[in-house]
């Protein structure tokens, strides 16, 4: 039947005519086909996979949709890349905390293998367990065994020259760039053991860099997965080369400051991650570090930043929240500077961070896992090579966990008295498992300090008389809000 259809459209003796409708049907077929087994989805098209699925401005809605219709586990081509895309916390700790050995990669496909600088993010093996476990250790060294006073001297310092700036902005002002480049500070300090200088040129390119680098990576990431026959034509167009060119002048950044912090320092001394990683048993080779910082800086300063830009944006909209959070603050340590040892004291702080982590989901759909054996999770069939991604907001914006989701409630972290926090295993900004942020606890205090100590000192205010700032973001490697400006008034 199917043959005699062919024969009817190509007579016999046009013999390419066959041969050109076999290989279309055939490309067509290859090319729309889901793996057998898989978890279940859209359809397939050819080239661009499911990229068709995902349009629409609103992409947490996407995927919210995607996962009413298809489940808590589905699958989705990314041009010919297969991703499957976990929601719900129960399928995440499944695969992250119960199959971790399986689902603890990232991706190796050739884009990442192509573009990405990374040794540490995105690195695989043993060598990058040991960075992992070397950082972890010169993290919790630096910043908490000597009871955090060194990370909470950088803050200090951080925060004396930030609450100065933003306290003489006379006009409302949008709070995106300055935070940004005031968590980016406090990670080079932590890193180097010198703050950058203010306003020093060769900074302010880097934080340019890492911004545009974000949006790049995204994008050429996607032209790359539906298109990877453009990086054969002139022209940069999947901007490889753009990547490669950006990464050898940020080495070039990173190698002046180590040479300087090589000629200052004392043998032996441990004052900053670098001196960790120059010690003779770095698992970190001399030309790699460079690497290592670059992801630090990359992974430490913009999430942390777009967490305080959706609270100050929260405390705005909820000048009630604001309110008892200044009085409980001025209850509990007036008008002190806060340490870290202050944090049970304060509880109501620790629920506006949580309540921000959450309705903000920083990083809402964490970074790609990868599989690199033939999987078999909760009935599916998973092929080795397919990338993984936790949707983080599935969980953190589900009403049947978190009641009104969109509303800003810290007290749903207190118990019925308001003095007890209630932490719930349900709130994973951090994400978990082998994978999960190494930079968490250092994240939790910077944003105890910032908070505590900013609203001690300010007040944030809607502009009289512009239009009420709504909580859509901006969907990216982070979830950041639309630009707002506020108010800031002095406190006495
Ligand atoms: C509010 C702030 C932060 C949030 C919401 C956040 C969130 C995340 C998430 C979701 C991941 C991916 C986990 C996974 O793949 O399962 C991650 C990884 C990572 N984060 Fe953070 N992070 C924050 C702050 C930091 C800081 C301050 C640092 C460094 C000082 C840092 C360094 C890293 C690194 C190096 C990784 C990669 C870990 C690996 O691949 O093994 N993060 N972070």
């Amino acid at each position: 039947m199917f043959a005699a259809s062919i024969l009817n459209i190509f007579p016999l003796q046009d013999s390419t005519g066959v041969l050109v409708f076999i290989v279309t049907f055939l490309l067509i077929y290859w090319s729309t086909r889901r793996h057998p087994g898989i978890p279940p989805g859209p359809g397939r098209w050819p080239i661009i996979g499911n990229l068709g699925s995902l349009a629409g401005p609103d992409k947490l809605k996407v995927f919210r949709d995607l996962r009413l219709k298809y489940g808590d586990v589905f699958a989705l081509y990314f041009g010919s890349e297969l991703t499957v895309i976990l929601n719900g916390y129960e399928a995440i700790k499944d695969a992250f905390l119960k199959q971790g050995r399986q689902f603890s990669f990232r991706p190796e496909n050739d884009f990442v293998r192509r573009s990405v600088i990374s040794n540490l993010i995105f690195g695989n093996g043993p060598e990058c367990k040991a960075k992992r476990v070397c950082i972890m250790n010169a993290f919790r060294d630096l910043c908490f065994t000597r009871n955090g006073v060194v990370l909470e001297q950088i803050v200090h310092d951080e925060l004396d020259f930030l609450i100065e700036i933003i306290t003489k902005n006379a006009k409302a002002f949008c709070p995106r760039k300055t935070m940004s480049m005031s968590f980016a500070s406090v990670i080079f300090n932590i890193l180097h053991g010198k703050r950058p200088e203010r306003g020093e040129k060769r900074f302010q390119w880097y934080m340019d860099t890492l911004d545009q680098g974000f949006e790049v990576f995204l994008r050429s990431q996607v032209r790359h997965y539906c298109f990877p026959w453009l990086d054969k034509l002139p022209g940069d167009l999947l901007r490889l080369q753009y990547a490669k060119d950006v990464s050898v002048s940020v080495s070039e950044f990173f190698e002046e400051i180590f040479k300087e912090r090589e000629a200052a320092s004392l043998p032996g001394s441990r004052d900053c991650l670098l001196d960790f990683f120059l010690s003779e048993d770095s698992p970190v080779a001399r030309d790699e570090i460079w690497k290592c910082h670059h992801d630090l800086m990359g992974a430490g300063s913009e999430t942390s930043a777009t967490t305080m830009n959706w609270m100050i944006l929260l405390l705005a909209l909820y000048p009630d929240v604001q309110a008892k959070l200044y009085a409980e603050i001025t209850r509990k340590i007036g008008k002190e500077l806060p340490a870290i040892s202050d944090r049970s004291k304060i509880p109501y702080v620790e629920a506006v961070i949580l309540e921000t982590l959450r309705i903000g989901s920083i990083v809402p759909l964490g970074v790609p896992h990868f599989v690199k054996e033939d999987v078999s999770f909760r009935g599916f069939y998973i092929p080795n090579g397919t990338t993984i991604i936790a949707n983080v907001t599935s969980v953190h914006h589900d009403p049947s966990v978190f009641p009104d989701p969109f509303a800003f409630r810290p007290e749903r972290f207190l118990d019925e008295s308001g003095r007890v926090l209630q932490a719930s295993e349900q709130v994973i900004p951090f994400s978990m498992g082998q994978r999960s942020c190494i930079g968490e606890s250092i994240a939790r205090i910077e944003l105890f300090l910032y908070v505590t100590r900013i609203v001690q000192n300010v007040e944030f205010r809607l502009p009289a008389g512009c239009k009420r700032p709504t909580l859509n973001g901006v969907f990216g490697i982070t979830y950041r809000p639309e630009d707002y400006n506020v108010d800031i008034a002095k406190r006495n």
